[in-house]
């Protein structure tokens, strides 16, 4: 579920009028989604994506994320534009909370994607990092490296409720990617979370991207390493190294890696598989009782960890320069 926040018809009535879309016809909320309240708003105008940011979301990175889509959908990238209301201003305040309009993509996230879908997702990334390259805004990735430490810490001493041993693996790999994080790599803004449900495909056309509400300044390649491991792995936790070459050559061909970024890529992967074992070990331990939310699976992404912890190069995710 994704509705936190409940919103009144009047209130709605209200904000809609403060934007230049007609009246709004309806508002349905969507199941979708973790973070904010998101609902499909119809009205006159068209279709959009109206959402509420809730607790997790600072409201000072608020401009940050909302200017940054707009600044990729004017440079051709697709993703969510945000509507400016008609004092030119691209967010406001509803139900009291931050509140932002944006245009609604079509198309649909694949769950099971395929080939195909991975190399769209290699194109669209370096495309997206390309663009990204000159938006002025910056945002320091706070689920960096010095981030994991901070999670690790909150998960301390509970971790082996979720796996005997996994609080020594988890010390090892901080220990591991504290020595051996690379430094001087190619940085700028990156999306930080391009999972299959932040994409959405349609015959014929670039997928939308969506939910930049991740997106940070970090190196470049560590957002090739999250999409190797979101989208790269069958269900069984297998790596799939045909997904692989795919995603990679097409990101590739789109912006060129370098040397060194090659050569760091098994420890960027290890890094975002740690990244996101430790936040969704965090939520895991942290559920509380009755609450309608369903936590993705730590234990994953430890599966994962384990397979880059045997790469040796760039060769074993499928690709070669
Ligand atoms: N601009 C958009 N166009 C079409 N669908 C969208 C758009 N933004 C969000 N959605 C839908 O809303 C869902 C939740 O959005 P998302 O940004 O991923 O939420 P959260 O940040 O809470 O995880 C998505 O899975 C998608 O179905
Ligand atoms: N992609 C993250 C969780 C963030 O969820 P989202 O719905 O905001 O993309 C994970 O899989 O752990």
């Amino acid at each position: 579920m994704a509705v936190y926040t409940e919103v009144r018809e009047d209130d709605l009535a209200g904000f809609v009028r403060g934007y230049d879309i007609g009246a709004h016809l309806s508002c349905k909320g969507i199941a979708e989604g973790v973070e904010n309240s998101n609902f499909l708003l119809r009205t006159e105008a068209g279709t959009y994506i109206l959402t509420l940011y809730e607790k997790r979301v600072r409201k000072d990175d608020l401009p940050f994320f909302l200017r940054l889509m707009e600044h990729c959908a004017e440079h051709g990238i697709a993703c969510p534009l945000p509507l400016k209301n008609r004092q030119g201003q691209i967010l406001g305040e509803l139900a009291g909370r931050p509140a932002a309009i944006v245009t609604f993509l079509d198309g649909i996230s694949r769950k099971r994607p395929a080939v195909e879908h991975c190399a769209q997702v290699g194109d669209s990334l370096a495309r997206l990092h390309n663009v990204a390259w000159e938006f002025p805004m910056c945002r320091d990735n706070a689920l960096s490296i010095a981030g994991w430490h901070a999670l690790a810490a909150t998960a301390d001493g509970r971790a082996d409720e979720v796996r005997e041993g996994l609080g020594e693996t988890i010390r090892d790999e901080l220990a591991f990617l504290d020595a051996a994080w690379p430094k001087g790599l190619p940085h700028g803004v990156i999306h930080a979370d391009l999972f299959p449900d932040n994409v959405l495909f349609l015959d014929g056309r670039a997928p939308g991207l969506i939910d930049f509400y991740f997106a940070c300044n970090d190196l470049l390649a560590y957002d090739l390493a999250i999409c190797l491991n979101a989208w790269c792995f069958e269900p069984d936790n297998s790596y799939n190294a045909t997904k692989g070459r795919a995603l990679i050559s097409a990101y590739n061909a789109a912006r060129p890696l370098t040397a060194e970024e090659i050569a760091a890529l098994p420890t960027l992967a290890r890094g975002s598989a740690l990244r996101f074992l430790l936040t969704r070990l965090v939520d895991w331990l942290s559920v509380p009782p009755g609450a309608l939310v369903k936590p993705h699976d730590p234990l994953e992404y430890w599966r994962k960890l384990r397979f880059h912890q045997t790469v040796k190069s760039i060769a074993d995710y499928g690709w070669t320069p």
